[in-house]
């Protein structure tokens, strides 16, 4: 047994749970009158309620106690301080300090990072500036009116969710695409819908290597010369990159004036607070994007002093492993009630996936416990229309965070006070549900017989006792968008200390990416194809004659 599964919290919260075993949220509710005001905690405009949960007060003190006994305090410290906390790749993790002001002193190997950062962001203003007021002018002298983002993974969704999210901040008068699948289907819409002389494509890769990118990236670029007559002096006006291998970019060909820089020590979904943001920062205007930087710098202050037992990452994050440890659930739901949040459940997932998505510990061990769950979900309403069926009424146990905007930036309240009603159903239903008692009686009432009320209750009988989190957010504004974000982010960190795995690292994506580079010589040669299952083989020969235009011949391969 590892250390985490034999540890005195974890086995108290073990036989915790076989006594609470199906005790009702509802009932809870009942022995502690409390719960809505004692579960409950508000940081600057997003509050958290969780007492629609499965858990007692005796639940929550022993998860406090696992984390202390996990030294979770203990790792937020050396986090924000830079220490060296993601062990595989020897770097600190500070997007914390990206976001956490000039007057900050943050050290790596003595060096004051902030100096850089201040510095980086400066150049992120004084280009967004330069853009907005038509003093960055594309090739023929045209002011930029159209941003094309091309990355992918963290130098993406983050980028994209955002600018979604914050779109009723957007900058009149700019436009923002995103394009990332290497599928042409995406890029190719795009480029068909934009002017080459007032587009600037801002080229996202921490690397610049990634393979999706460089291809996007290139095919942008011949087409932009191509539209210029064959100038390639006109890429200097059109491609800015941000990325940490200045070398990389060079060799692409793009002027080092047009580079906005940041480190190793940000990871790529973490990253949009750097200059990864800068598509974001030109699409919603400077004085926006600094103000998604203070609320995320405002989730770290909470973050870092607010006590356990009042924090709302530790929270989020100590009941979210109570379900996937200790109640068996294997997925987790974000349903955000806000169209514009649709795309913020596709970063969460990355973000959440892709550091906590880890089989051995910090060691190298394997793990004897579940870490990170599946996360998805949508926009509700949407959702409740799709999906939510099996919540209410499937095998397994879903958990879900639903989140709430108070104040719409639109004026149809009619439509706000709807969509608002349906968070508090769909909470209140999952947790009550409607016992076949119940159902019973409402069936009889309605006058049917006993044999057809007996033969339908079961169908119409809820088993409730799903667990949800309600997050409101007093609007959906930078500050509070950045918030939002920065808590999800806490919350990951939280639940891969007490996991005791790496959350930064992601050697997972590795794999496909090594294999890919022989596939791609298969599907460009002519022998035969042997080298890998026959599958395969049989797979890459059906594809190869259909891209070569050859007939295909799907039997023989
Ligand atoms: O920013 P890049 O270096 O282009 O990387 C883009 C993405 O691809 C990788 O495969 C990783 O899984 C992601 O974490 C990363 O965000």
């Amino acid at each position: 047994m590892s250390d985490l599964t034999s540890s005195g919290a974890w086995t108290s919260l073990a036989a915790h749970r076989d006594v609470l075993g199906e005790q009702k949220i509802s009932d809870l509710f009942q022995s502690e009158p409390d719960r809505a005001t004692r579960m409950w905690i508000e940081n600057k405009g997003l509050a958290l309620d969780y007492s629609k949960n499965r858990a007692s007060a005796e639940t929550m003190r022993l998860l406090f106690a696992l984390a202390r006994a996990r030294k979770l305090e203990e790792w937020r410290d050396r986090m924000f301080e830079g220490e060296p906390i993601n062990g595989t790749e020897h770097r600190a993790v500070l997007h914390s300090a990206l976001r956490a002001g000039s007057d900050q002193i943050i050290k790596i190997d003595g060096d004051n990072i902030m100096e850089l950062v201040t510095a980086e962001l400066d150049r992120m203003k004084n280009f967004v500036h330069a853009v907005h007021e038509g003093r960055w002018r594309g090739y023929s002298g045209k002011p930029i009116d159209t941003i094309v983002n091309i990355g992918i993974g963290g130098s993406h969704l983050g980028p994209q969710a955002a600018m979604e999210a914050l779109s009723a901040h957007a900058v009149p008068g700019i436009r923002t695409h995103f394009v990332s699948n290497v599928d042409a289907h995406d890029m190719a819409p795009v480029l068909a819908g934009i002017d080459p002389e007032t587009v600037l494509f801002v080229i996202a890769s921490k690397t610049f290597t990634t393979q999706e990118t460089m291809t996007n990236a290139m095919t942008a670029r011949r087409w932009l010369v191509a539209k210029m007559g064959g100038d390639e002096g006109a890429v200097a006006h059109h491609f800015v990159a941000l990325s940490t291998n200045a070398r990389a970019v060079a060799d692409f060909g793009i002027d080092s004036r047009n580079v906005f820089h940041f480190w190793d020590w940000v990871g790529g979904r973490y990253s949009l607070w750097s200059a990864i943001g800068l598509s974001l920062a030109l699409g919603i205007g400077w004085e926006n994007f600094s103000q998604m930087l203070a609320g995320g710098r405002a989730m770290d202050r909470h973050f870092q002093a607010a006590p356990l037992e009042r924090n709302m990452p530790v929270v989020m994050g100590l009941l979210g492993l109570w379900y996937s440890n200790f109640m068996g659930a294997e997925t987790y739901a974000v349903l955000p009630y806000d169209q514009r949040l649709d795309r913020f459940v596709d970063h969460l997932q990355q973000l959440d996936m892709e550091s906590n998505g880890k089989r051995v510990n910090r060691e190298g061990a394997p793990v004897d416990y579940t870490t990170g769950p599946v996360i998805w979900g949508r926009t509700g309403t949407n959702g409740q229309h799709a999906f939510y069926q099996l919540i209410h009424q499937g095998t397994r146990l879903i958990p879900a965070d639903f989140i709430a905007i108070l104040k719409a930036d639109h004026d149809h309240l009619d439509h706000h006070r709807i969509l608002l009603s349906n968070v508090l159903a769909q909470t209140e239903a999952l947790m009550i549900g409607k016992s076949t008692d119940k159902v019973l009686a409402d069936l009889l009432a309605q006058g049917l017989s006993k044999e057809e009320a007996a033969l339908l209750a079961p169908h119409k009988s809820f088993p409730g006792n799903i667990p949800t989190n309600s997050l409101l957010l007093d609007r959906l504004d930078p500050f509070h968008f950045g918030q939002l974000l920065a808590l999800y982010e806490h919350k990951v960190f939280v639940q891969g200390v007490i996991w005791n795995i790496n959350s930064f690292d992601q050697w997972g994506v590795e794999l496909g990416k090594v294999l890919a580079k022989t596939t791609l010589a298969d599907l460009s040669g002519t022998g035969p194809i042997t080298g890998h299952d026959p599958s395969t083989n049989h797979l890459a020969m059906i594809m190869r004659q259909a891209l070569d235009g050859a007939a295909v011949d799907k039997k023989g391969g």
